[in-house]
């Protein structure tokens, strides 16, 4: 069931009586049963901002909030610093090459914003924009200027394609050393595989699996859900969660029991592009939620006409899990501060050029709901450190 719409009276109404009593246990002090838990956020929120803005605001009424907005900016001053090195060093600045082809609406803030966010870090844009009705062949020969321009480090082509074009033979044009997007075959494959490193790990599931490393939260031996199994994110974030050593159910168009799947899990991928298809009653308590889903859906209130909400019932998830992605402001600008990440990477690599003295900020989810966590203060931060907790390469070498 899909719904546009999830109200806190649809989640009592879905809620089994077992996982109320926990939700309960999660929520001691949520007296209003009518008052939506996204609506009390405001509150803490307000609580916070005397400080500053917050990165995790715990309350006790409802999971924490994973920020995605504000860890894709601490990630886009690292790589910041590490671009400046670069250029200070080698008087090279990585490119990003970007094909769109035709005019769709979601194109009007994607490409923008990651344009800004290339400019934001020093990282080199460079933008193709071909009518919708332009033949394969003009993508292709787009994508062998730029396979041979050694200023360009990264080529990303923006999907969905026109439908007369075959998008496969597109992506396989792509130099594998400049496949930011890591839709490559070769890497998926090498994803895939024991004891093999793709050159690049496609940027949604890793941007995904980057929040959790950051806010501490312990992948290794967890049961994981990944719903959704498309090859952008889905498929490689079901991947990715399994080099992590979780282990993965997949939920998909023709699964049986959604739900009953979904609430095994101790963390949810959700990536299906079904506005709030999750609810409440799918969630195991504490569980930790990383809402892919971007869905706009109509809202005369807001100016553009539409709001964006993910695959995930907001409202009713707060209430249930630990910690939860916002939709906007979760993984949407990590996607993007991953690709910044990728085509860094593919300049080090091109240049063989090593960063020294670099350091990463993860953070731990803390124990207690009182404590806020603060932007600008490093003592109250739980985890400072430099070591990387990837399985596979670190973020960015
Ligand atoms: N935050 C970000 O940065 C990004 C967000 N997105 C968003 O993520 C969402 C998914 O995108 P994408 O992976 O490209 O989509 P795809 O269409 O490639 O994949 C969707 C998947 O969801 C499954 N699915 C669809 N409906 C249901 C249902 N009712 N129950 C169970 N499974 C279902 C499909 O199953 P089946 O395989 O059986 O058809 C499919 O595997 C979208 O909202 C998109 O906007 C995408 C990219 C980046
Ligand atoms: N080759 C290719 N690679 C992609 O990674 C790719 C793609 N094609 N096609 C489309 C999808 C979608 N996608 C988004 C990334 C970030 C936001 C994002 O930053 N969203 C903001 C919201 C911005 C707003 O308010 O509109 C947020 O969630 O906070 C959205 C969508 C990448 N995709």
């Amino acid at each position: 069931m899909a719904l546009s719409e999830c109200s806190t009276s649809t989640a009592s109404r879905f809620f089994p009586m077992s996982l109320r009593r926990d939700a309960a246990v999660l929520a001691p002090r949520l007296s209003l049963p009518h008052r939506s838990c996204a609506s009390k956020v405001p509150s803490f929120r307000t609580l916070a901002v005397r400080a500053s803005t917050p990165l995790l605001v715990a309350s006790e009424a409802c999971a924490k909030v994973i920020h995605g907005k504000y860890v894709s900016k601490l990630i886009r001053d690292e790589i910041s610093a590490e671009v400046s090195g670069m250029k200070e060093a080698i008087g090279v600045a990585p490119g990003l090459a970007v094909i769109i082809v035709g005019d769709r609406k979601d194109f009007a803030t994607y490409v923008p914003n990651k344009k800004k966010a290339c400019e934001s870090v020093g990282i080199n844009s460079f933008e193709v924009h071909l009518p919708a009705d332009s033949k394969e062949e003009e993508v292709l020969k787009f994508i062998t200027g730029f396979n041979d321009d050694p200023l360009v480090h990264g080529i990303l082509v923006q999907l969905p394609l026109p439908s007369h074009m075959n998008e496969q033979s597109i992506l396989n044009a792509v130099s594998i050393e400049k496949d930011v997007d890591a839709f490559h075959p070769l890497n998926i494959g090498r994803l895939a595989m024991r004891g093999r490193e793709p050159l690049f790990v496609p940027c949604t599931p890793k941007g995904c699996i980057e929040l959790l490393h950051r806010y501490g939260i312990g992948i290794k031996g967890k049961r994981a859900v990944v719903i959704g199994r498309g090859n952008i994110v889905g498929m490689p974030a079901a991947l990715l969660l399994q080099r992590e050593d979780a282990t993965i159910s997949i939920v998909h168009s023709r699964t049986q029991n959604p739900e009953e799947i979904t609430r095994e899990a101790d963390i949810i991928i959700a990536a299906v592009g079904q506005p709030n298809m999750v609810r409440g009653s799918w969630i195991k308590p504490g569980a930790v939620i990383i809402d892919v889903g971007i869905n706009p859906v109509e809202d005369s209130k807001s100016s553009r006409g539409y709001k964006l909400v993910g695959d995930v019932c907001y409202e009713e998830a707060c209430k249930v899990a630990s910690a939860t992605t916002p939709v906007p402001g979760g993984v949407g600008p990590m996607t993007i501060a991953m690709l910044l990440c990728n085509t860094l990477t593919s300049a080090k690599r091109t240049h063989n050029f090593q960063c020294v003295g670099c350091f990463r900020l993860y953070f731990t989810i803390r124990k207690t709901s009182s404590e806020i966590v603060q932007e600008d203060s490093l003592s109250t931060r739980t985890a400072f450190t430099c070591r990387c907790p990837y399985s596979l390469n670190c973020l960015f070498s």
